[in-house]
């Protein structure tokens, strides 16, 4: 489903790659953990999935395609097929949970019959039945990202992003969130996450891949936050 093909990145003005001759592969419907310190080029990676930045050297396949050839106003159909969820939420403040994630749909055409089916479902999925209508404010952090995670999801994406998605969130709260996208993945969607999180990592035993100054130090099955071996 991805594909890093010896990939190195130099951003322009700096002099040190932030990834160097990464080869990764990852099936559709895997769920798999990115991380390393900060700096080690995790957003980078994730960047690169999207067409946000291209690689120095070498080639990013996504869904069979390659993302050098692939023309500019195709992106914006890849980045539709590819859900992101951030650190920071980032929901509309003016609209509510419904209409947060209702508006993913809207932005695409797709018809309010749908949208109506279809918003409730998600809702349900991530766990906050009952609260569509509440405003982002009047939600906990980790009910916030549970409605980002549903905005990201309601259009079915092939593949999910997430960068620190607990990184904001407590522990206790983190393991209900990280549940919600182990559920998501358990429907075939293909799941990378980049963080931070030793305790996530350690609980969920998922695979890992381990970046440090931007190569690949680890790439382990079933495996844990810390253990380079
Ligand atoms: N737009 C950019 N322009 C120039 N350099 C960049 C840019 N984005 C990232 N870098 C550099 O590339 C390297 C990798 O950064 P990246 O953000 O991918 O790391 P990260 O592992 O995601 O870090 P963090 O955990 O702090 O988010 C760093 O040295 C960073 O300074």
């Amino acid at each position: 489903m991805i594909n890093f093909d010896n990939v190195t990145k130099v951003y322009p003005s700096q002099n040190r790659p932030a990834l160097q001759h990464v080869n990764v592969g990852i099936e559709k419907g895997e769920f798999l953990f990115l991380v390393g310190p900060s700096g080690s080029g995790k957003s980078t990676f994730l960047r690169l999935i999207l067409k946000e930045e291209r690689p120095s050297q070498g080639h990013v396949h996504v869904a069979g395609k390659d993302l050098s050839r692939l023309s500019n106003w195709k992106v914006p159909h890849l980045r539709r097929r590819i859900g992101c969820v951030f650190q920071d939420f980032r929901l509309l403040p003016n609209k509510n949970v419904f209409e947060n994630v209702a508006f993913a749909l809207e932005v695409i055409g797709k018809p309010r019959r749908f949208i109506g089916k279809v918003v409730p479902e998600v809702i349900d999925l991530v766990g906050l039945e009952g609260k569509a209508h509440r405003m982002p404010d009047e939600l906990s952090g980790g009910e916030q990202q549970r409605v980002a995670i549903a905005r990201a999801f309601v259009n079915r994406p092939m593949i999910l992003l997430a960068d620190e998605p607990t990184g904001n969130i407590d522990p206790a709260t983190s393991i209900g969130i990280m549940k919600v996208l182990d559920r998501i993945n358990r429907t075939g969607t293909t799941v990378v996450m980049a963080t931070h999180d030793a305790a996530i990592v350690d609980a969920f035993r998922k695979r890992v891949v381990e970046l440090e100054d931007g190569r690949v130090v680890r790439d382990q099955s079933r495996g844990v936050y810390g253990q380079a071996y």
